[in-house]
């Protein structure tokens, strides 16, 4: 295949290193991370290992993205840019391993060549053209949207999908066309919409969440979650979040969230498409989400003072 992955940082650099075993991949990347993966190749380090050469650009033309498919792999905040440089290309499919809800926002831009995807591997950079696999986890792919299947297809497993996983499979990534994509991209927000927020602000491990008060405020939000998609027609009842955040706070009790890493390095977090994506549906379908939204407003007042400094 002929992959393109947009925003080749630690998960994209990861992902696309791994996939360059099996296919011609070229990663759309920031210097001095490109000019170094195209003079000396990409190493993989940690729980996985290899040592590739994809192509590396920092200006992919129109024709670099005409191509079977590209990954995109930016922070949701850059996913419209992405999509409207991805629009100047022809690419046949476009699947997102962003965290928060960004497929709609590659569609309005691509329309309906736009896969979800989600990823529970962990990837951090060393520094140029190197990237380590912190954990070996799964990728699922699918489509995002029941009423996007053709004829006697059903759920998120189309056969479209079903070629990117297969694609994904061939290079040594773990990876499934999920039949419930619809669903579990709403049961990943849920779980972000608990932990990254709630560890962001309180400065914590994932782990502290097991544990009253921080867990009864990341089960509040999830189970708002579950209400603003139910009101989209996904069927993820309250006790499903909850028991879904409770899940992720036990596998990953030392992680630092990704958000908390965002806060502590004073970065822009994802909040907008985490927390911000449930209260904007809220609001729209007349559910209110205010854990959700205090959440978002703390975390968007840390990041206009930031900002400004
Ligand atoms: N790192 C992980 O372990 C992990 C795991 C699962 C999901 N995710 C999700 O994947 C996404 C990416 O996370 P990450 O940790 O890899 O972030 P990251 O910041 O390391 O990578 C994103 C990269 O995209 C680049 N980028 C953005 N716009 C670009 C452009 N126009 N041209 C070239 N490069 C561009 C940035 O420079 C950055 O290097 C996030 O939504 C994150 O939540 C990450
Ligand atoms: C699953 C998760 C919450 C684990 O830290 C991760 O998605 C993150 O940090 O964003």
């Amino acid at each position: 295949m002929e992959i393109v992955v947009f925003g080749a940082g630690a998960l994209g650099s990861m992902v696309g290193g791994i996939l360059a075993r099996e296919h011609h991949v070229t990663l759309v990347a920031r210097d001095p991370h490109a000019r170094r993966i195209a003079g000396q190749g990409l190493r993989v380090v940690g729980e996985l290992d290899a040592h590739t050469r994809p192509r590396a650009t920092t200006a992919p033309t129109p024709e670099d993205l005409t191509c079977d498919l590209v990954l995109v792999t930016v922070k949701a905040y850059d996913t419209d840019e992405a999509a409207r440089t991805l629009a100047t290309g022809d690419p046949e499919l476009v699947c997102s391993l962003s965290n928060g809800l960004t497929e709609e926002t590659l569609a309005g831009h691509l329309g309906d060549r736009v896969l979800a995807g989600s990823a529970t591997y962990g990837a951090e950079l060393v520094g140029p053209g190197e990237v380590r696999c912190t954990g070996v986890g799964r990728i699922h792919v699918g489509e995002f949207a029941d009423e996007r299947l053709d004829g006697d297809e059903a759920g998120g497993a189309s056969r479209r999908a079903e070629r990117v996983a297969a694609a994904f499979r061939e290079a040594g990534l773990d990876c499934t066309a999920d039949p419930e994509m619809p669903r579990r991209r709403w049961e990943k927000l849920a779980v972000n919409a608990g932990i990254n927020a709630v560890t962001a602000l309180a400065r914590v491990p994932n782990g502290a969440l097991a544990d009253a008060p921080g867990r009864a405020v990341a089960h509040r939000a999830a189970r708002e979650t579950a209400r603003v998609a139910r009101s989209q027609g996904l069927d993820l009842a309250d006790d499903e979040a909850v028991a879904a955040v409770d899940t992720v706070v036990r596998e990953t009790a030392a992680n630092r969230s990704s958000m908390r890493q965002d806060v502590e390095s004073g970065s822009r977090t994802e909040v907008d498409a985490i927390n911000g994506a449930v209260v904007d549906r809220g609001t729209a379908a007349g559910i209110d989400t205010p854990t959700n939204r205090t959440m978002a407003d703390l975390l968007g007042t840390w990041e206009r003072e930031r900002i400004e400094e």
